[in-house]
This record gives structure tokens, C-alpha cells and sequence, in this order.
């Protein structure tokens, strides 16, 4: 699938990979419609996105939320006319031990730190696909889902809630793949590594070289490089099902 002229729905789209997604895309003259919590930043990453040389728009919504995302994307589709894919990039993280014996006192992940992070990074995806996936059946488009999961899908010691939502979104990236190919619809994935983004760069320099030097290729993924691999998967119209893995040769 060419990117000139479709219209993308990039879910987390304000910051971070999301919006490095956006001004990509948006480079290669793809609509895109950004998702996210926060008008301010949406704004922002919007100006971003029409400097790059695409067409923008920002859509304030919570993607854990069924009746926020419906309406999200009945008004992605009327405000452009059509609807060709989706990046399913939204994302929390609430880390930490399931127990935890820490100066002999110990200490348990709650149920709500489980529970926020299924909502937005498995429900959410779930919602957003199912959604889009619909009204694309029923304007007639074809196009691709890109689900971003990570490298802690395999089992990140204190992430239990987020590795499992991200293994959950690699399944179902295979689930939604073999439903969905009857109506030209592709579904693909990519699991990051360790990327640059600007919360990242907040570490201690320290920390960050300790992190690095785990790594083969001896440095941190940069969020366009994400981004291309993102745009890849939606050109690349034999890719389906399956999972890119861009982590520098790191393995968990
Ligand atoms: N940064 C990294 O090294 C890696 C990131 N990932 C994944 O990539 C994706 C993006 O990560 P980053 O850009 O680093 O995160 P980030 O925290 O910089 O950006 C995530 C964006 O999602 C938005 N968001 C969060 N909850 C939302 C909700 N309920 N509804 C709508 N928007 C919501 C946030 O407001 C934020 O703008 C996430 O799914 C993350 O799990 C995966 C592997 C590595
Ligand atoms: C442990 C993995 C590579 C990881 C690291 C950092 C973030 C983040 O800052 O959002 C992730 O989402 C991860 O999956």
C-alpha cells in the first residue's frame, strides 16, 4: 500500500514514538489522525506532522474507553472521508514486582497497577482494532493495523501486567491477521527494544550506558527508526501476522 493519501489512525500520537510515527507518515503525504490524551501536546505533534508535509488532525480520546473509541473513529472517518489503517502505539507502563521483599517488609503489584496497564496496552488494542477494522469492512477499504507489543513480551522480570498485555497483543496480531485477510485488511506488528525517547534520555548517563552495553549493536533504538518500520509494514502489501523485531539484536 502506497502512504500518499491514506488516512492513519496513530493511537498515543502526542509524544514519543507516536509522534515520530506521525511526522513519518506524514512525510510520505499520509493523512494522519493523531490520538491522544493531551490537547496540548496533540497540537504540538500536529504542527510537527503538517511541517513533515501531511495532512493532520488531533482527536482527544481515552483508547481504553469502548464508547470514546467509537466515536474516535466514526470521526476520523467523516472528517477525512476514508480510513485506510491504524497504529495501535498507546501505551502505559506501571512496573514493579508482583511481590517484593524489601527490608523485610513485603509488598504486592495491585490489582488496579495490573489491571491500568492491561486496559490501555491489551483493551485498548483490542477496542481501536475492532472499531477500525469495522469501518474499513464497511467503507469498503482496504489497508493494515500495526500493533506496537515490545521485547518484554517474552517476560520482563517487573513488568508481569505489561509483558502480558504485550504477549496478548502479539497473539493477537496472528488472531486478527487470519480474520481479518478476507477483507484485505493486514495486521502486523513491531516490538521495540530499547528506544531514545525523551524519557529515556532523562536517565542517568550512567544508567544509560549500563543499558547500551547489553545490547549487540551497542546503543539505543531511535524512534525513526521505529517509525520506518512502521511505514514499511504498511508498504510492504505480503507482510501479515507477523511480528518485526527491532531491539539491536538484545534478546530478554
Ligand atoms: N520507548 C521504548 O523504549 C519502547 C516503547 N514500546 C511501546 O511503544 C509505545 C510508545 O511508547 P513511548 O513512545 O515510549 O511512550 P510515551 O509514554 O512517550 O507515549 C505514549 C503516548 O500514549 C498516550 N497514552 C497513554 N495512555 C493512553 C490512553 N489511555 N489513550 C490514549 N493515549 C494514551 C500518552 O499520553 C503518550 O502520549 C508503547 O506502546 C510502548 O509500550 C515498546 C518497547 C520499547
Ligand atoms: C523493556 C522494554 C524494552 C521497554 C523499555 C521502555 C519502555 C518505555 O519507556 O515505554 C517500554 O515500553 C518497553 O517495552
Amino acid at each position: 500500500m502506497q502512504l500518499n493519501d491514506k488516512v492513519i489512525i496513530i493511537t498515543g500520537g502526542g509524544q514519543g514514538l507516536g509522534r515520530a510515527m506521525g511526522e513519518y507518515l506524514a512525510g510520505k503525504g499520509a493523512k494522519v489522525a493523531l490520538v491522544d490524551l493531551d490537547q496540548a501536546r496533540l497540537d504540538d505533534a500536529v504542527a510537527a506532522c503538517k511541517q513533515a508535509g501531511g495532512d493532520a488532525r488531533a482527536y482527544l480520546c481515552n483508547v481504553a474507553d469502548e464508547a470514546q473509541v467509537s466515536q474516535m473513529v466514526a470521526r476520523v472517518s467523516e472528517d477525512f472521508g476514508a480510513l485506510d489503517g491504524l497504529v495501535n502505539n498507546a501505551g502505559i507502563l506501571r512496573d514493579g514486582l508482583t511481590v517484593k521483599v524489601k527490608d523485610g517488609e513485603l509488598s504486592k503489584m495491585s490489582l488496579a497497577q495490573w489491571q491500568a496497564v492491561i486496559d490501555v496496552n491489551l483493551t485498548g488494542v483490542f477496542l481501536c482494532t475492532r472499531e477500525v477494522a469495522a469501518k474499513m469492512i464497511e467503507l469498503k477499504r482496504t489497508g493494515a493495523i500495526i500493533n506496537i507489543s515490545s521485547i518484554s513480551r517474552a517476560g520482563n522480570m517487573g513488568q508481569a501486567n505489561y509483558s502480558a498485555a504485550k504477549a496478548g497483543v502479539a497473539a493477537d496480531t496472528v488472531v486478527w491477521a487470519k480474520e481479518l485477510a478476507r477483507h484485505g485488511i493486514r495486521v502486523a506488528g513491531v516490538a521495540p527494544g530499547f528506544i531514545e525517547t525523551e524519557m529515556v534520555a532523562g536517565m542517568k548517563p550512567e544508567a544509560l550506558e549500563k543499558m547500551a552495553a547489553g545490547i549487540p549493536l551497542k546503543r539505543l533504538g531511535k524512534p525513526m527508526e521505529i517509525a520506518h518500520s512502521v511505514a514499511y509494514l504498511f508498504e510492504n502489501d505480503y507482510f501479515t501476522g507477523r511480528i518485526l523485531e527491532l531491539d539491536g539484536g538484545l534478546r530478554l
